[in-house]
């Protein structure tokens, strides 16, 4: 007799820190086979090849839309699609994490979890976890209502990113973020360092009358050693805002040469860095047996060597760009030059 299988909805902004929460839990996940949903906003999934996975892991793909809007039927029918084959015993899993796109409002997604009466039965939503970006929430909150959607639907809030920023900013986003939710817990996190039992079976979703505000709010240190607590604004002062102009643009390519590929993302960094909200890159770099991958948000960027490709694999690159009213057809023809 199955049980049902507990739900696990990670929500937060683009590049808040999902994928490494992620990566961090997969790494430390022995027992317990899990199944993760990864939703991208573009055509490409570029998330799902930057997890790792592992005996115990399934992870199945949902691209090209947003489960909270244009795909939300689809996001159904894959949940439906991977129970049945959890049925079959095609697909073993006992948990199930959903990491949304970074513009997903979470309620709708939520919903599905309710109004199917089939997904009702077999799955049981554990807690939707808000991931916060310290060095960028306020700016993102300011541009973007659905930042705010996010963090008022959470049961728990992890602030990522503390180490990129001082004292004084991570307080003003703690005391920004209290005033959206200030029922969630909040953990402070570092590179995705957060113990599985402060995100994953918190059962938030069971019906009890126990809803907490709390007066103030204290900030777990994942390590639980660094608790502070304090009372908040009472203002708040978030302001309206639109998504409609953020769109996902995939640059494709072959073999890229380092320096020209370089210099392209510094040149668009500083050009267009304000408007480039998110964008990954998998590059295959001539005379490299090693991936490039290439991570940023904003002007906030890094590159790290990945896996190296396979003798037989044809290399090839891509680069996705999430953002708004960027000059996409010249970014094309710059970013075709970085072949050999
Ligand atoms: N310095 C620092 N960097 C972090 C931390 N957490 C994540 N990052 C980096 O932030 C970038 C974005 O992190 P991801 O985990 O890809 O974020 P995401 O939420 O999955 O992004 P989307 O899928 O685009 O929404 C990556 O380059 C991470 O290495 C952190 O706590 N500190």
């Amino acid at each position: 007799m199955n049980q049902a299988v507990s739900v696990t909805l990670l929500t937060g902004f683009l590049g808040s820190g999902k994928t490494t929460l992620l990566n961090y839990f997969l790494a430390h996940n022995d027992d317990r086979p899990v199944a993760i949903l990864e939703n991208e906003f573009g055509a490409v999934n570029i998330d799902g090849a930057l997890l790792r996975g592992g005996d115990n892991v399934n992870i199945v793909e949902l691209s090209n839309g947003c489960v909270c809007c244009s795909v939300r039927g689809e996001f159904a029918a894959a949940l439906r699609e991977m129970l049945d084959k959890r049925t079959a015993g095609e697909l073993h899993f006992e948990r199930l994490i959903v990491e949304t796109t970074g513009l997903a409002d979470p309620a709708p997604i939520v919903q599905t979890f309710f109004v199917d009466e089939h997904l009702r039965e077999a799955l049981r939503l554990d807690a939707v976890i808000a991931l916060a970006d310290a060095e960028h929430i306020s700016r993102q909150l300011d541009e973007h209502a659905v930042a705010a959607s996010q963090l008022g639907f959470a049961d728990r809030i992890l602030l990522t990113k503390a180490d990129r920023v001082d004292e004084e900013t991570k307080q003003q986003a703690l005391e920004r973020i209290h005033r959206i939710n200030s029922k969630a817990n909040l953990v402070a996190i570092v590179n995705g360092e957060c113990p599985a039992d402060l995100w994953l079976d918190l059962n938030a979703f069971e019906l009890n009358d126990d809803i907490k505000i709390t007066a103030g709010f204290s900030v777990i240190g994942a390590d639980a050693s660094r608790s502070v607590g304090f009372q908040p604004l009472r203002k708040t002062s978030a302001k309206r805002s639109w998504d409609d102009a953020i769109q996902a643009h995939v640059f494709d390519a072959g073999l890229l040469d380092m320096k020209k590929i370089g210099a392209f993302m510094e040149s668009c960094i500083e050009r267009f860095g304000n408007d480039m909200l998110r964008y990954k890159g998998v590059l295959a770099i001539e005379g490299n047996p090693q991936r490039l991958i290439v991570q940023g948000v904003h002007k906030v960027v890094g590159f790290d060597y990945g896996s190296a490709w396979n003798k037989e694999e044809q290399r090839v690159s891509r680069l996705v760009i999430i953002g708004r009213y960027l000059p996409v057809e010249q970014l094309r023809r710059e970013f075709a030059a970085t072949t050999l």
